[in-house]
């Protein structure tokens, strides 16, 4: 199965990250995940990343850095994730598609119910973290 690429956000808040809920109509339903979405064609993964987070959840974020690819095959589906860490530049979250969001501590993740795809990308972010606050 060829994996599709999509994007996801990363979005830092002091010692916080945002992660959003999948509704029941979605695929993965009620699903935890980084917000983003499909990238299109012609369009490079960073603005494909800035589009979704807006039309999402209705803010500007900027992108800090880009962490490695994962892909994973679901029954149905293979995805490769392409993540981002970024930070809010403007805006007030409004939820266009998810059903909650909230912003928690890399240590609390944990007792959400991610995304398959997202556990390899939580362990690459902790490594981003660790050697952030290790220079
Ligand atoms: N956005 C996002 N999608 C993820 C993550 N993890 C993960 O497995 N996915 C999967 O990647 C695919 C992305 O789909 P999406 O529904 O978010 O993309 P989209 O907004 O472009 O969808 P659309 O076709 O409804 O416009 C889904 O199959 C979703 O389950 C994640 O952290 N963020």
């Amino acid at each position: 199965m060829q994996p599709i690429d999509v994007t996801c956000a990363i979005i830092e808040r002091d010692d916080q990250i945002l992660i959003a809920q999948r509704s029941e109509s979605m695929s993965l339903p009620l699903k935890w995940e980084f917000p983003g979405g499909k990238i299109r064609a012609g369009e490079s993964p960073s603005d494909c990343l800035v589009r979704e987070i807006d039309e999402e959840l209705g803010v500007k974020v900027t992108v800090v850095a880009a962490l490695p690819l994962v892909t994973h095959h679901y029954p149905e589906i293979a995805v490769t994730l392409h993540p981002f860490v970024c930070t809010q530049i403007s805006g007030d979250l409004v939820l266009a598609e998810h059903v909650d969001c909230c912003w928690v501590n890399l240590e609390s993740l944990s007792s959400y119910d991610l995304a398959a795809a997202d556990i390899p990308v939580v362990q690459s972010y902790a490594r981003y973290r660790r050697n952030e606050r290790a220079e």
